[in-house]
């Protein structure tokens, strides 16, 4: 299996590594921003994959892997869409755009692509998919971070984190809003919202806790199904504190699971 990696950052290096130590994938190649394949190629040093700027300079690609935020799949993902491509994303906080999920919507219609987002950093969003198949009466999702986690964050504005005595809330409010306001720190509660009952009706609690040794998602829902309630505390990739290690991770098993004869869905 052929995988093009969207991205040269922290993620898209531990997926590239992860695939080269397996013989049936590898990378065909890294797409990088216009006017940073330079500096990208000097990155890759060590790499057997090229790296290029667009998705027809590759051939033989069987998935594409955006591991490049929601800049790469706003400039590339209805490109491979419409091509056929099958995409799996990391970015699901890009699709709280109605007007970008419906350019997806309509790419993938045309060309036969498919999207697929990728667990992430969060894990029992198959459960609670599963349970939304029953009917879900309540979906919650609370982010804990310490103070330096929301740094560059509207929550510098609400508290001041270099003085709390406990754990605050910042926000309150849907998935939508905290995507809108939250860019970089909402993926896991699109996630949950596109798993679940969608961006609108997803409760979205953010807090910041001077005592907090990790980054905590929790993940609470209700339903004809009965109750859920998963914690997941999170373990930074090495070379990037903000992303967890395990969305990394959730990518290559997205990846993998492709062409695995068995497989946990
Ligand atoms: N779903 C989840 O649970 C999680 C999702 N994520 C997502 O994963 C993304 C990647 O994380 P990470 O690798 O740690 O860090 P970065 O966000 O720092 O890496 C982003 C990479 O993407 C590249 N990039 C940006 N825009 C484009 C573009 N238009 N085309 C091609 N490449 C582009 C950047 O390159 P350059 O700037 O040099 O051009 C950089 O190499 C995060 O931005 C976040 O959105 C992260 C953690 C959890
Ligand atoms: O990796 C994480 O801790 C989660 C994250 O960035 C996000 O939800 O966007």
């Amino acid at each position: 299996m052929r995988v093009l990696i969207i991205g040269r950052g922290p993620i898209a290096r531990y997926v590239a590594a992860r695939l080269g130590e397996r013989a049936e994938t590898s990378v065909a190649a890294f797409l990088v921003r216009p006017g940073t394949a330079g500096e990208a190629a000097s990155l890759a040093l060590g790499d057997v994959a090229p790296v290029v700027e667009s998705r027809e300079a590759v051939d033989g690609v069987d998935v594409v892997a955006d591991c490049a935020g929601g800049a790469g799949l706003v400039a590339h993902g209805a490109g491979c869409l419409a091509r056929g491509d099958v995409v799996v994303t990391l970015s699901a906080a890009a699709l709280a755009d109605p007007l970008l999920e419906a350019r997806l919507r309509e790419a993938a219609a045309a060309g036969g692509g498919r999207l697929r987002i990728a667990a992430g950093a969060i894990g029992a969003v198959d459960a609670l998919a599963a349970a939304a198949v029953g009917g879900l009466d309540m979906v919650r999702y609370t982010g804990v971070k310490p103070p330096a986690g929301w740094r560059g964050s509207p929550a510098e504005s609400v508290l001041d984190l270099d003085r709390l005595a406990g754990p605050a809330v910042h926000f309150e409010g849907s998935a939508r809003e905290a995507a809108r306001r939250y860019p970089k720190n909402a993926n896991v509660a699109a996630t949950i919202a596109l798993a679940g009952v969608g961006f609108e009706a997803t409760a979205v609690r953010l807090v910041a806790d001077p005592a907090a040794t990790a980054n905590t998602h929790r993940l609470e829902a209700e339903g004809a199904f009965g109750r859920l309630d998963a914690c997941f505390a999170a373990r930074p990739l090495p070379d990037n504190p903000r992303s967890s290690a395990l969305a990394a991770m959730s990518m290559v098993r997205a990846l993998t699971d492709r062409t695995a004869a068995i497989r946990v869905v």
